[in-house]
């Protein structure tokens, strides 16, 4: 203990020492007044440099270190959240970073594949002081003791697992366990499946599979961002911490509704509703629709348009060859527009001139080139000629168009219409992004000159970084070992120019935008994420799919989701399904099958109700513990005074208690719970006492859980509602409780 402890405070003062290192270099380089352009690019430099190292540094501020190799052939290495070196000439590595090959034996090895350890150690720690060891002895023939070696070689896990919940969820780098190891490093490229019951790691795991593809494709990665989507704010404020506690923040946390800038889901649709709006149909009817916005006047009802040099008159043929060659330009709708309006004023303009040079006496017409293409000019701008264009083939945005399409939906059976229809003004939802989304790409932006004037900005940026890195070239490392080919042992020092290219560079460096790329990500529709996380990626509709695919043209994404949770009416059946228009078979599937959350004595319980209502292909996960504690429910008359007085009892326990239950019981049972979080505004998670619907305790874990009225529930919300105690379960009911759970009375 002693000896480790030495390591360890060593180690921290050696993190000190750097953060130190770091925040004196920003320091001094912003207070440089130098203004040669010189002083300038060492500056820049400097402070892009140092500020994604204290982010890594604060990241390694608690368990830095949490382990250690012993191997059969001498070598000897602690492992780490983030590696360290040493200060020396070689910069030894102190401490490994977990994401190393090197470090895989911590989670890998077995008695049985010890894969050259004698030992492995777990180093637990509060704060800088190291608490307890737990050594497993991996080579049989090694018969040094050091008193420390655990009686239950899960000692460590069990622990994490039976610590009281803190309302946020946490970093598991120091027990990932062979399975999920398998599924967090997996070299697949494209898309990973990860299916698994409730509690068998699917978000935490995603999001070390996050941490790792940032380490092991950091230049890409940085470059790209990485997206994780959610089901709901509440769960991404949830999962918020874990990814900064490795040391990672380029990545955008979003739920879907957040993925259209500018425009805020905050309305709800009914189920009818979603489950129409997320129909893989749904492009088809919007590109419909908006052919519908391409209008031609009626035959025999002509436009007459006023002009100086003479009424115009706009009838069915020319807006309809007009229209014809819009359409074959095979553009979206808006950047089909100036061809629409081309012929039109093309064909205006010789109407005019037919007129006015007009030879009564049958000669040729009296204009030349130039006048007409002066009446052409005069046409062109005319404010007139442009309402009649506008009229007829309308420049859209997403907004109106969608607005417009839900006001009056067209292509549609009647009660289709039905559901979705709603008055202009209304709030968006989740479910109408990725229509806004579909019209955003049928519509098309006109951004052309943008595009030019940001081109020629970044060409300068580029150059300039590309001078930022002639003079940084060399000068200045990174501290982290990192993983290189040539150095299994991730020994390599890496040098400013092979974590940072001109380009990244230069994005760094646009002045007035230093906005990381997961910010900029955020802030335009059209990014194209290097990675995508997808969380409970069974709920997502058709619709949201092909939004999603947009945002990942490598399709390189990891989707976890458990199809025995599926609660949207929009929800897509089977992965084939989901994933055939976009890779065909080529996606890799992984299955996660121990809980580690839910004890068995409640998984068992839970595990009734899917299996009762013959859910097809249904696989409880196994609990990995039990606690002894059996779930207990309550047929009552009064549902408030009975949650208060459980509450009551239940909340002078240790940790964090949720009340589950359907939204409409919500008022009554607010009024009689003491500072709940809950029913107005956001939900606070790290509040003792939750009150949430079925809905938001979706991907939620608490210690113990009061499921009210479950009666009232669909299949997978009350799975799923059943599922989130990791200690101690209780049903009430003023109900008949449904069969599944009838046995417990
Ligand atoms: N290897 C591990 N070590 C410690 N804790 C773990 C480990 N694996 C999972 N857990 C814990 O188990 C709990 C459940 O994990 P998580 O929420 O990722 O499961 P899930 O499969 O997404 O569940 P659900 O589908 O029910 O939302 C979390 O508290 C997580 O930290």
């Amino acid at each position: 203990m002693r000896e480790e402890q030495q390591f360890v405070s060593g180690l921290y003062a050696r993190l000190d020492a750097l953060r130190e290192e770091a925040e004196s270099a920003v320091q001094a380089s912003l207070a440089q007044v130098g203004n040669g352009s010189q002083a300038r690019l060492e500056r820049d430099v400097m402070v892009a440099e140092q500020s994604g190292l204290l982010a890594a540094f604060d990241a390694g501020e608690n368990g830095l270190c949490f382990g250690r190799l012993e191997f059969r052939d001498g070598r000897d290495h602690h492992i780490g959240r983030i590696g360290i070196r040493a200060s020396d000439i070689e910069r030894t590595p102190l401490v490994i970073d977990w994401r190393a090959e090197v470090a895989r034996p911590f989670y890998l090895a077995t008695g049985h594949t010890p894969m050259g350890l004698r030992r492995r150690r777990h180093i637990t720690s509060e704060g800088r002081r190291v608490t307890a060891l737990h050594d497993e002895i991996l080579d049989l023939s090694d018969t040094t003791r050091t008193g420390h070696e655990a009686a239950d070689a899960d000692e460590v896990l069990l622990a994490a697992l039976d610590s009281a919940r803190t309302g946020r969820m946490h970093d598991i780098v120091q027990t990932i366990q062979a399975e999920q190891d398998r599924v967090i490093r997996a070299p697949h490229q494209g898309v990973l499946v990860v299916e698994g019951g409730p509690g068998t790691g699917k978000t935490v795991v995603a999001l070390h599979r996050a941490a790792f593809l940032l380490y092991a494709h950091r230049e890409l990665l940085a470059k790209r961002a990485v997206l994780v989507v959610g089901p709901n704010p509440a769960f991404l404020g949830y999962i918020g911490e874990v990814l900064p506690a490795l040391g990672e923040t380029g990545v955008l946390l979003a739920t879907l509704g957040e993925l259209f800038p500018g425009v805020t889901a905050t309305g709800t649709d009914s189920p009818a509703a979603a489950e129409v709006k997320g129909r893989a149909e749904m492009a088809d009817v919007l590109a419909r629709a908006l052919r519908d916005r391409q209008q031609l006047p009626e035959p025999g009802a002509p436009m007459v348009i006023e002009h100086d040099d003479g009424e115009l008159v706009l009838d069915w043929s020319i807006a309809y060859e007009a229209r014809d060659a819009a359409r074959a330009a095979d553009l979206p709708h808006n950047l089909a527009r100036p061809t629409f309006a081309f012929h039109v004023i093309d064909a205006l303009t010789r109407q005019l001139a037919e007129r006015i040079g007009h030879d009564p006496y049958g000669g040729p017409n009296f204009l030349g080139p130039d006048d007409i293409a002066q009446l052409g000019k005069a046409v062109a701008v005319s404010p007139e000629v442009h309402a009649a264009v506008e009229e007829l083939w309308p420049t859209l945005t997403p907004e109106r168009f969608v607005t417009d399409f839900l006001a009056e939906p067209t292509h549609l059976s009647d009660e289709d219409a039905a559901a979705v229809r709603r008055a202009p003004g209304g709030d968006w939802t989740s479910a109408d992004v990725p229509l806004l989304d579909e019209a955003a790409e049928l519509l098309g932006v006109d951004d052309s000159a943008e595009r030019a004037r940001a081109e020629a900005k970044w060409q300068r940026e580029v150059a300039y970084a590309q001078g930022v890195l002639d003079v940084s070239y060399a000068s200045r490392t990174y501290e982290f070992e990192d993983k290189e080919e040539n150095d299994p042992e991730g020994a390599e020092v890496l040098l400013a120019h092979d974590i940072m290219d001109a380009e990244r560079m230069a994005e760094r460096q646009e002045e007035a935008d230093h906005r990381s790329a997961a910010e900029r990500a955020a802030a335009d529709r059209t990014w194209a994420f290097g990675h995508i996380i997808v969380d409970e990626a069974q709920e997502l509709s058709a619709m949201a799919w092909r939004l999603l695919m947009r945002r990942s043209p490598t399709r390189s994404m990891t989707l976890v989701g458990d199809p025995a949770q599926t609660a949207e009416s929009g929800g897509v059946g089977s992965w084939r399904e989901i994933l055939a228009p976009y890779v065909e078979d080529r996606w890799e599937y992984a299955r996660l099958g121990v809980n580690y959350r839910t004890p068995a004595e409640i998984m068992d319980v839970a595990a009734e109700v899917p299996r009762a209502a013959g859910v097809a292909g249904f696989e409880p996960p196994s609990s990995v513990r039990s606690t002894g504690v059996r779930p207990w429910a309550r047929r009552v008359d009064d549902l408030a005074v009975a949650v208060a007085d459980a509450v009551a009892e239940e909340a002078s326990g240790v940790g964090r208690l949720a009340v589950i239950a359907p939204r409409a019981l919500h008022g009554a049972l607010a009024g009689k719970l003491p500072d709940v979080s809950g029913p107005e505004g956001e939900v606070d998670l790290t509040r003792r006492v939750v009150l949430i619907d079925p809905r938001q305790a979706k991907g939620l874990e608490f210690d113990s859980v009061l499921v009210v009225e479950p009666a009232l529930y669909g299949t997978s919300d009350l799975y799923v509602a059943l599922t989130r105690a990791t200690q101690r379960l209780g049903i009430l009911s003023s109900r008949e409780l449904p069969d599944a759970l009838a046995s417990l009375l």
